[in-house]
């Protein structure tokens, strides 16, 4: 297996200090790598997979150290760190984000992993692995990230560290859920009781289940009751491990079901473990201690609220028929969809047909829920409206955003 190099190691100042280049599974360890001893200062970023490959090539002693909570790197650290992850649609969803929130990451060329975004200074950007995002928090090399909600469940293994910021932003949106195959011994099984009640189950012969969330799926499957189990992990194209006979179940993601479908599996009742969608999610630590985390955290919460909010509500503003505003507010409040976020703004409109100032209309502007838009249109006309504008939002600065709110308070502040 070809690995590649993790350039960003040494400047990201983390546990590893150099990286290398390819090595082949079974073949000679790199010369850089069979020079360093245990306990050396030489710290080296790679995958996984290469301690094993060195483990197995027989050339080396060394130890494979992963960041823990507490291991604390990088105290000297002066400036702010936000971790993105680097490749995928989490990557997309969350570039055309910050980009929304009229924070566009400005990346010198795309293979470099530092980053920064103009509109917030002393914050440096940096790319990576979701996975790694969440162990790089926890270890106190990066301050906050933007991830999916289901990377930091399995890779933040509920270390009280890491808090929740925002937990819904909207993108990324799927589910972590138990599937099995619609034919053969599974044909009538449809719900995760059912399939734990089922006799094949033994200390000899388990449940073989693969997933890529080893720590939420023996967590979930423990929970549950399932004994006779054993997870196996692939790096992707789960659904093909029942057909290939490599596994009985998956655990992995949903989101339109497509995938389930097209390999015939289905989702068992009951065994849905969590939501996801992207998250904003941070160090307690750093945000305590770090100067400038927390100010930096509290702008991009308030845009990413004002921005959400936004984007479900259209801006409509109308013309009514009526004798005052109070009538006019009478008739609007009659209808579902056209009381707005506090309640309708009216104001005259003053017209000077007959030669005088006279008010037969009056202007009013109101926030519509996006889905309820043709229905407001139409609650609008039978108001006595016309002249209806219809106009998308970029944000709603409402009051002090309620998550910041938790926040502080999660901080005892
Ligand atoms: N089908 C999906 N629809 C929506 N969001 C998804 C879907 N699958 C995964 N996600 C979200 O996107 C994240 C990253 O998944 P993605 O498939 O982009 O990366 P990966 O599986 O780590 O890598 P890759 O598939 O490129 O090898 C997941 O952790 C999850 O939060
Ligand atoms: O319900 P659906 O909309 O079909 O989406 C679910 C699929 O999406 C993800 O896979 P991805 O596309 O990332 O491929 P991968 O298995 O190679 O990671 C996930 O692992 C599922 O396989
Ligand atoms: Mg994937």
């Amino acid at each position: 297996m070809a690995m590649a190099t993790t350039a960003a190691a040494p400047s990201l100042g983390c546990s590893r200090d150099v990286s290398f280049g390819t090595a082949m599974r079974g073949q000679a360890v790199p010369l850089e790598l069979s020079k360093c001893r245990v306990g050396s200062q030489l710290r080296i970023a790679c995958h996984s997979s290469t301690v094993r490959a060195c483990a197995s090539a027989g050339t080396t002693t060394l130890k494979q150290t992963r960041a823990t909570p507490g291991e604390k790197q990088n105290v000297d650290r002066q400036t702010c760190r936000l971790a993105l992850p680097s490749k995928g649609r989490m990557a997309e969803g969350t570039l055309s984000l910050l980009k929304d929130c009229s924070l566009p990451v400005r990346k010198l060329n795309p293979r470099q992993y530092i980053a920064d975004i103009p509109g917030l200074k002393d914050l440096e950007v940096w790319f990576q692995r979701e996975s790694d995002v969440v162990r790089k928090l926890r270890s106190g090399d990066v301050d906050m990230g933007i991830v999916g909600y289901d990377v930091v469940a399995e890779f933040g293994e509920d270390d009280p560290d890491l808090i929740l910021i925002h937990d819904a932003l909207q993108f990324g949106e799927c589910h972590l859920g138990v599937a099995v195959p619609t034919y053969g011994i599974f044909e009538s099984i449809n719900t995760l009781s059912q399939l734990a009640a089922m006799p094949q189950w033994t200390s000899e012969r388990p449940l073989r289940i693969v997933t890529g969330f080893t720590y939420l799926g023996s967590k979930f499957l423990r929970e549950k009751g399932l004994h006779h189990v054993e997870l196996s992990t692939a790096d992707g194209a789960l659904e093909a491990g029942p057909a290939m006979g490599t596994a009985d179940a998956i655990l992995d993601l949903v989101s339109s079901g497509t995938t389930l479908r097209e390999n015939n599996l289905k989702e068992l009742e009951g065994g849905k473990v969590i939501s996801s969608q992207g998250v904003f999610v941070a160090s307690k630590k750093a945000l305590m201690n770090r100067p400038g985390v927390l100010e930096s955290a509290h702008e991009l919460l308030e845009r990413f609220e004002a921005h959400l909010r936004a984007r479900g509500q259209f801006s409509v503003v109308a013309n009514m028929r009526g004798n005052s505003a109070d009538e006019v507010a009478h008739n609007l409040l009659k209808m579902t969809s056209l009381h707005g976020l506090q309640g309708p703004t009216i104001s005259p409109v003053y017209s000077n047909s007959t030669g005088e100032a006279r008010v037969e209309y009056y202007a009013i502007v109101i926030c519509v829920a996006k889905p309820d838009i043709f229905k407001a249109v139409r609650e609008l006309r039978s108001a006595g409206g016309s002249g209806v504008l219809v106009s998308p939002l970029t944000y709603i600065f409402d009051e002090e955003p309620v998550r910041w709110r938790k926040l502080l308070d999660t901080l005892g502040r």
